[in-house]
């Protein structure tokens, strides 16, 4: 069965992280059609009158209704921001449970309705569901991908904007590894028009802005409760980048295959996204310091995933 070519986009998951991403959509003109599906129906429906009460001054048409796991039959692609999400003091690790158990349900009620498009997932921790989702769909590799790194590398590049007095977009750098605690800034190739950025930091420097990224989703969770906006604008980019056919090169969550030395594991790494999901990876060079913490990030993933897969 050929890939699903419309554009049509159903969103599971309409809380905090899913509504946001529904109204970047929006207001980008990324899709033509959108479909919430939430547990919360009502939660839901309230969103799509919220959104579609704003449609007259929106970037262009698009169509926006509520559903049931009836409607990913049809759609390209099926985003899932739903789950618990972390409270105050925990990590996204200390959800991997609850929300996997979700996802059981939820990859069973979107293939059953036929469903042969795109996943991208973003319900943490992420990498640990992406592979699940890989799993539990049966789609190839390229259908199916995770949120990665794209808002910690967001983060990142924000950050060296402001130490540099430039535009983000010109900041080229990565965050990669695991979407959480053990996750690395790859420093050796962070340039600015080509110009390293490693030799004008400090360590010190370097461990400061490294951690502010690390960290800013326990400290923004502590100041407002939860972090969506990041991520949404994100979604929206990843998704834009399916539906364009773009291959352009976006830190996501993809499946390792030997890629970096490793296997076997979902983990946030640059990709090149087309309109068949993911296309080919990006190796980074990395340094030998760069190597280990990317192992390690690796060995964390792989240690939760035994206790789940054998
Ligand atoms: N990948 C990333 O970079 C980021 C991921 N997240 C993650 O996104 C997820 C969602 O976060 P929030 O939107 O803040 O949470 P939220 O609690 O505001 O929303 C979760 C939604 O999921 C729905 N839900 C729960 N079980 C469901 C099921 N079985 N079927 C359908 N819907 C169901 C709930 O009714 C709720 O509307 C969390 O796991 C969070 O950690 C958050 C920020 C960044
Ligand atoms: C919550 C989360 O995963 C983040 O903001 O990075």
């Amino acid at each position: 069965m050929s890939l699903t070519t419309g554009d049509k986009v159903v969103l599971i998951g309409t809380g905090a992280v899913g509504s946001s991403y529904a109204y970047a959509l929006v207001n980008q003109g990324i899709c033509n059609e959108l479909v919430l599906v939430d547990l919360d129906t009502e939660k839901s429906e309230g969103e799509v009158m919220d959104l579609n009460h704003g449609l007259v001054y929106a970037h262009s048409p698009i169509k926006i209704t509520s559903g049931t796991y009836a409607e990913c039959k049809d759609a390209a692609i099926v985003v899932i921001c739903a789950g618990a999400a972390q409270k105050p003091g925990e990590t996204r690790l200390d959800l991997v449970s609850k929300n996997l158990n979700i996802f059981r349900n939820i990859i069973k009620s979107v293939m059953d309705s036929g469903f042969n498009g795109i996943f991208l997932v973003a319900t943490n921790p992420v990498d640990i569901l992406a592979y699940a989702t890989w799993k539990f769909s049966g789609l190839p590799k390229e259908r199916v991908i995770g949120s990665g790194t794209i808002l910690d590398t967001a983060r990142f590049r924000y950050l060296l904007s402001e130490e540099y007095d430039v535009a983000p977009t010109s900041v080229h750098a990565y965050i990669i590894g695991e979407h959480g605690d053990s996750e690395l800034a790859v420093w050796s190739t962070a340039n600015i028009s080509g110009k390293l950025i490693a030799p004008n930091l400090t360590d010190a420097r370097k461990e400061e802005i490294f951690v502010q990224v690390r960290d800013a989703a326990y400290q923004i969770i502590e100041s407002k409760g939860a972090t969506y906006y990041g991520i949404a604008m994100g979604l929206a980019r990843i998704t834009k980048a399916i539906l364009q056919n773009e291959e352009v090169v976006l830190p996501v969550g993809s499946l390792l295959e030997g890629e970096y030395g490793h296997n076997d594991v979902y983990i946030g790494i640059p990709t090149v996204i087309h309109r068949a999901g993911r296309k080919d990876l990006v190796e980074l060079l990395l340094n030998e310091d760069e190597q280990e913490k990317f192992a390690n990030s690796v060995k964390v993933l792989k240690d939760i995933q035994a206790s789940f897969w054998t």
